[in-house]
């Protein structure tokens, strides 16, 4: 799965590898090296599928661009490509509700252990990073040979062990990358070990995948989510073209969830050669990818994190009214997403 976003294999080669590198976030060289603010270079954003703005024109006018077809599933509107089939973008499909309760989620209780994160491999399993975060707390290593890391108070981490390895609770929650929820996924064998002690994906969430996958089923079955990955993205953060192929039945579709700030989606065809579709992602969109475009390129080269581009002012005052201002301080330069996935 991640380790073919090490696309350095291709560097310049292939048509998706050219879109990453158009869409990545690159500074302008002067302003690297000057005290002034580094400044992003600009990107040619003509080509972009919007999904807004294609509902809107759709709901307007009834206009719709060519290769694009729509249906109505409820009260949503589903978009599908016609050279990608299998492919679906729901705009707006999470209300702000549910986007302030999953993203609470995801920062309190999907990092908790059993769950894994990015950070087992260095410090094994860590629990209650995002209150240790917002009390300024201090991972300190309390015993060398077991390697047992533990959160303690500032003052006491710089007291009682100054000859101790440490680090700062907030560096780690800037630096989560992943978690995982229901069957564990393991990087370095790439497959899902179910040997590994792990909890159910929360009922809520189940239920929200399975009310959204049922647009992609096929007829009379329904969908089971087993597990899922929470990705977490940061200024210039990205995820390198990948495909999802450790899932044993590529019918059933993976059910994406976008949430914080507006990022690029690429979705590539079979082969890196494919020209992929470049479209926006914001807070609220659901995908979904079964059947054909299970075996399609995907990645996300870019997040926006400024104020102008990321599109979460709606969800920032009510993070900020709702679940406080750490949150609401979080997303505004993050953005997560949850994709969940039938594994057998
Ligand atoms: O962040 C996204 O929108 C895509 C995530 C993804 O493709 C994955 O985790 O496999
Ligand atoms: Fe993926």
């Amino acid at each position: 799965m991640y380790e073919s976003a090490n696309v350095s294999d291709d560097a310049d080669r292939t048509a998706f590898r050219r879109a990453e590198k158009k869409y990545k976030l690159y500074y302008e060289q002067d302003s690297k090296f000057s005290r002034k603010k580094k400044l992003p270079k600009p990107i040619d954003l003509s080509e972009l599928l919007d999904f807004n703005l294609i509902l809107q024109n759709f709901n307007e006018k009834g206009l719709l661009p060519d290769g694009i077809r729509v249906s109505k599933i409820d009260s949503s509107r589903v978009f599908c490509l016609e050279n990608r089939p299998g492919f679906y973008f729901i705009p707006g499909a999470l209300s702000l509700e549910e986007q302030c309760k999953w993203i609470k989620e995801s920062l309190t209780n999907f990092p908790q252990p059993p769950n894994r994160t990015n950070h087992n491999a260095i410090y094994g399993p860590i629990t209650d990073l995002f209150d240790s975060a917002k009390e300024n707390k201090v991972l300190v290593q309390d015993d060398l040979t077991n390697n047992k890391w533990n959160f303690c108070e500032e003052d006491i981490a710089k007291a009682k062990h100054r000859s101790c390895k440490s680090v700062s609770a907030s560096l780690l929650l800037r630096k989560l990358r992943w978690s995982t929820l229901g069957l564990q996924f393991d990087w370095s064998k790439r497959n899902y070990d179910v040997s590994l002690p792990h909890n159910n994906i929360p009922d809520a969430l189940c239920q929200l995948a399975k009310t959204h996958a049922a647009i992609a089923m096929p007829v009379g079955e329904e969908f089971r989510p087993e597990a899922a990955i929470v990705n977490y993205f940061g200024l210039g953060d990205t995820l390198g073209g990948h495909l999802d192929d450790m899932e044993a039945d590529w019918s059933k579709p993976i059910v994406s969830m976008s949430l914080g700030c507006k990022a690029i989606f690429l979705l590539g065809g079979k082969s890196k050669e494919d020209l992929p579709h470049a479209m926006y992602l914001r807070s609220g969109d659901v995908v979904l990818m079964a059947g054909e475009a299970r075996e399609c390129y995907h990645g996300v080269p870019r997040i926006f994190t400024d104020e102008e581009n990321a599109e979460i002012g709606a969800l920032e005052s009510e993070l900020s009214h709702g679940s406080g201002h750490f949150i609401a301080e979080y997303i505004k330069t993050s953005r997560i997403n949850i994709n969940i996935r039938q594994v057998f």
